[in-house]
């Protein structure tokens, strides 16, 4: 982990997807001084264009009145592009992330699960024609595991429930200026934040939790605390955590924290609504093939049982699959 030095001027930023993390970026960032503007869809772009975005976060109400684009090019080039769609949505915005790309731009995709830069030889799951990848050069991607509970409440309104910390790292590993100019940006805008040197590590970390409580949690109903309240549940959950720590291992990646600890780091998220199950209870696509069925494809390749966890698959990825009916 490194420290980060500050950006003193204002940041021409955008946040593609203005849901809840992007919300929770916008708003912090406008509030900042930097020049963010939105892209969004639907009844959030018509609500944020008529009150603004709005953030609530302990106790506090803070409010940003950005420029809302239906499309990307509807805006200038920018000096950082935050992406905060889905990994469902990802393959949809795509193609126009260019038109805000200047020459030094880089563009942070927030995103739980495996990202589809991650290995595209590996898992042509997360982006079966290459279609994310031609659109956006790996190059330009700085990684990002984002260790915050944020909800919508409407359009427009996003509730921080848990404002937690974002970890930024380069793709390939190592520190860079931009890496260092990128968390500066968040820091600066109060947001907490660090630099890692190893990205793929913090994302297999953060991972194993995802990979457990997602799921469960679309397929119960329960939130964190309830799942947590459960000895069955919280079992179940240990296993599957268990199972994917094996995987990430023999992929070579070293945890630095064991199961106890990761499942503590979970427990502090109180009374959260995991993302998965607030996207089941609206009806919108589940990020499984980014959480779940990536692991366990990998978990093929590295010839490991996980039998908890290909369980857990089958339900889930059957629940979704009903979602789209
Ligand atoms: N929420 C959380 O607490 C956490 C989420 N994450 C991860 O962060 C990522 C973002 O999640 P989250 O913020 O919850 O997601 P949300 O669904 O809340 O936000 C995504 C936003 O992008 C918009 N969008 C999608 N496609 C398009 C498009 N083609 N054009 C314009 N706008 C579009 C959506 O609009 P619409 O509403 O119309 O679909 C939505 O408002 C996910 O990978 C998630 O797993 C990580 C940690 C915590
Ligand atoms: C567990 C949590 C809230 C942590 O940030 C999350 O990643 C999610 O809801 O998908």
């Amino acid at each position: 982990m490194a420290t980060t030095q500050n950006v003193r001027t204002a940041q021409r930023i955008a946040v593609v997807g203005a849901g809840a993390i992007g919300g929770y970026l916008a708003v912090r960032l406008a509030n900042a001084g930097h020049c963010v503007s939105v892209v969004q869809r639907g009844q959030t772009l018509q609500a944020i264009r008529d009150r603004g975005m709005v953030l609530h976060e302990g106790g506090t109400t803070l409010v940003a009145h950005v420029p809302a684009a239906a499309r990307c090019g509807d805006l200038d080039k920018q000096d950082i592009v935050f992406l905060t769609v889905k990994a469902t949505g990802l393959r949809a915005v795509a193609p126009d992330l260019a038109l805000l790309l200047a020459p030094h731009t880089r563009i942070v995709p927030v995103l739980n699960g495996i990202p589809w830069w991650y290995s595209r030889d590996a898992l042509p799951i997360l982006d079966p024609d290459n279609g994310i990848a031609n659109a956006i050069p790996h190059a330009r991607i700085i990684g990002c595991v984002a260790h915050v509970s944020a909800q919508m409440a409407e359009p427009g309104v996003v509730r921080c429930i848990a404002p937690g910390k974002l970890v930024l790292g380069e793709p390939g590993g190592g520190l860079s200026q931009a890496l260092h100019d990128a968390a500066s940006l968040l820091a600066q805008a109060g947001i907490a934040v660090c630099a890692s040197d190893d990205i793929r590590q913090e994302i297999w970390t953060k991972l194993i939790g995802n990979l457990a409580f997602n799921p469960i949690s679309a397929l119960t109903g329960a939130r964190m605390d309830e799942i947590f309240a459960s000895p069955e549940l919280i079992g179940l959950a240990r296993q599957v955590m268990l199972e994917g720590m094996a995987i990430g291992q023999a992929t070579g990646i070293h945890f630095p924290v064991d199961v106890d600890r990761r499942l503590d780091m979970a427990r502090a998220i109180g009374a959260a609504k995991l993302s998965m199950l607030q996207d089941l209870e609206a009806g919108r696509a589940l990020e499984v093939d980014a959480i779940v069925t990536a692991v366990v494809k990998l978990a093929a390749q590295h010839r490991i049982a996980a039998p908890t966890l290909k369980t857990v698959h089958a339900l889930i990825k059957e629940r979704a699959r009903h979602l789209l009916y």
